[in-house]
C-alpha cells in the first residue's frame, strides 16, 4: 500500500500559502478532547451576538491570553471572558504545541498563538464567508484543527465575491493559511447530520491565532 495514504506529516498545498495536514491532530485527539472539556467547564460555549444584532449559530469559547468576542459593540479580542468576567482559561501546552508544530511544517516557524477560538457546529450550522482580520499582525498564520463530524470548508479569494473552492475537512485534519493567503475569505457550509464517536453529532473547530 502506498506510503502516501499515511503521509499525514506531509503538508498538501491548496494555494500558495494554504496547506492541509490531513490527520495531523489524530494522535493528540484524546488529550485535545480532555483539554477542550476542561476549558469549556470554565468558559462555556455560548452563542454570541453580532454587531448587527443577530445571534451566531456557531457556539464559541476561547482559551489563551486573548479570546475573540462579538457583541453589539463589534468584533474584537478580549483578555477576559464576558460571561465569567474572568481571564479565559490558559491554552493547554498540548494545544499550543500542536499549533506550533503544524505551522512549522507549513513553513511558519516560531508561530506562538496567544488565542484559540473554539467553535462548535451542531448539525445544520454554517459559518458564512469572512476574513480573519481582528488580529494585530497578519504575518502569523491561522492554524485550524477539525474534530468530530466532517465539514465542507470554502476557500475563497481576497474579495467576498471571488470564486470559492471546497475542501473536505475530516476529524483530525489541520488547515494552515498565512502570508499572501492570510486574508482570504473562507467559510463552512451547513454541517450535514452525522455521528462521530468522539463528538456525537457536533463538529468542533479550534483556530489558533496570534491576535495581539
Ligand atoms: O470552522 C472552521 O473550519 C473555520 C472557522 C473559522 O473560520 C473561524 O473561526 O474564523
Ligand atoms: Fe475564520
Amino acid at each position: 500500500m502506498s506510503r502516501d495514504l499515511f503521509a499525514s506529516d506531509a503538508p498538501q498545498a491548496l494555494a500558495a500559502a494554504t496547506f492541509m495536514l490531513a490527520g495531523f491532530a489524530l494522535a493528540q485527539q484524546d488529550i485535545l478532547w480532555r483539554d477542550i472539556q476542561a476549558i469549556l467547564r470554565r468558559s462555556p460555549l455560548r452563542h454570541m451576538q453580532t454587531p448587527g444584532g443577530f445571534t451566531m449559530s456557531v457556539a464559541m469559547s476561547n482559551c489563551g491570553p486573548l479570546g475573540w468576542v462579538s457583541d453589539r459593540k463589534g468584533y474584537r479580542y478580549s483578555p477576559t471572558d464576558p460571561l465569567t468576567d474572568q481571564p479565559w482559561p490558559a491554552m493547554p501546552p498540548a494545544m499550543q504545541q500542536l499549533a506550533t508544530e503544524a505551522a512549522a511544517l507549513c513553513g511558519f516557524d516560531g508561530f506562538l498563538p496567544d488565542a484559540c477560538l473554539i467553535n462548535r457546529y451542531a448539525p445544520g450550522t454554517r459559518m458564512s464567508l469572512h476574513q480573519d482580520k481582528n488580529e494585530v499582525d497578519y504575518s502569523a498564520p491561522i492554524v485550524s484543527v477539525s474534530l468530530g463530524v466532517s465539514a465542507v470548508f470554502q476557500l475563497g479569494g481576497m474579495q467576498r465575491s471571488d470564486k470559492t473552492s471546497r475542501i473536505s475537512l475530516q476529524h483530525g485534519d489541520v488547515l494552515v493559511w498565512g502570508d499572501e493567503d492570510r486574508l482570504r475569505f473562507h467559510g463552512v457550509l451547513p454541517i450535514k447530520p452525522q455521528q462521530h464517536p468522539l463528538t456525537g453529532e457536533d463538529r468542533i473547530n479550534l483556530t489558533f491565532r496570534k491576535a495581539g
